[in-house]
């Protein structure tokens, strides 16, 4: 390990994405597993990190005190609740270190409070943090410019695993965000999220969701652009979550020289628009 490599810490270190962070940073020149965190009260504290996440041990314990474990830290990554990621924006901010935050479904109150801790520390936020999904919003909000909406409606369908607990997936909201973008209309005014019953007809330039659960599906994503006589969809499969941990890493090293602010993936891959 070279002395410089970025010290990052990884909280929901034994869930999902935890693990995959933990794997990816292992394997990875330029950055280092610092701490890693878990919920206070959770099995794994004590456990050896590298253990849970099936590299065998590594040396670094997990631990329940996020604040000690970001003390000596350069960046925390997190993929875990929106409460959770409320509570580690503070403390970020309060250590003065870089914030990865790949939660989704947080609320208008919880994005406020991300904006706010932003003032003092580097955060970098979004629903998705692979390269694919970020290229195609910006080929969605492309196409839903060039198509006029009294001709074509967009929907926006995803799949996810069964434990997925949010909905709309944060990709999903990314994705009809960039539409919105495209179209110059606000998508919290012009969304249709769910639809049950006698829905009546569809309103002229809602942008629609869908949503399935079920199994192992890592993440699927279109968009499709529908009008009388043709049918346009944009879709994106996720293979496995080392691509969303990749995104992770190479946003951390981004923010590494940048100035306190609230930014996004598009920001990391170059592809804002503004
Ligand atoms: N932006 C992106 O690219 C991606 C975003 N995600 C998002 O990341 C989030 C996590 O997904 P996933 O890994 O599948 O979910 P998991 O449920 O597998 O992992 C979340 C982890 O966070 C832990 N946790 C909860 N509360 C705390 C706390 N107070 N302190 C420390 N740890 C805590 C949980 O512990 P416990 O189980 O003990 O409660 C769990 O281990 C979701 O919001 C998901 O949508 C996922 C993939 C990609
Ligand atoms: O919960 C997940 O698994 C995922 N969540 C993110 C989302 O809500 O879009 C990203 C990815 O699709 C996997």
């Amino acid at each position: 390990m070279s002395d410089d490599a970025m010290k990052l810490v990884v909280v929901g270190a034994a869930g999902r994405m935890g693990q995959a962070l933990i794997r990816l940073i292992h394997a990875t020149d330029g950055v280092t597993l610092h701490a890693a965190v878990a919920r206070l009260g959770s099995a794994f504290i004590g456990k050896d990190a590298g253990e849970i996440a099936g590299l065998g041990p590594i040396g670094v314990p997990v631990t329940d005190d996020p604040l000690s474990a970001f003390l000596h830290a350069e960046g925390v990554i997190d993929f875990t609740t929106p409460a959770t990621s409320v509570t580690f924006a503070g403390l970020a901010a309060q250590a003065r270190i870089i914030h990865i935050i790949g939660t989704t479904g947080c609320s208008d109150e919880d994005e406020a409070k991300f904006k706010a801790a932003a003032r003092h520390a580097r955060i970098v936020k979004s629903g998705n943090m692979g390269l694919g999904i970020n290229l195609l919003s910006v080929l969605v909000e492309q196409a839903a410019r060039a198509l006029p909406s009294n001709d074509w409606d967009i929907e926006v369908l995803e799949m996810h695993h069964r434990h997925k607990v949010d909905a709309p997936s944060g990709t999903a909201l990314l994705l009809g965000q960039a539409a919105a973008k495209g179209r110059g209309i606000d998508l919290s005014d012009n969304s249709t999220r769910v639809r049950d019953g006698h829905t009546g007809p569809r309103p002229t330039g809602a942008i629609g969701f869908a949503t399935l659960r079920g199994g192992g599906v890592v993440g699927d994503h279109s968009v499709i652009f529908a009008s009388e006589s043709e049918r346009l969809t944009l879709s994106h499969n996720a293979g496995d979550r080392s691509l969303f941990a990749r995104g992770a890493l190479q946003a951390a090293l981004w923010a590494r020289d940048k100035k306190p602010g609230l930014y996004s993936m598009l920001d990391v891959l170059g592809l804002a628009t503004h």
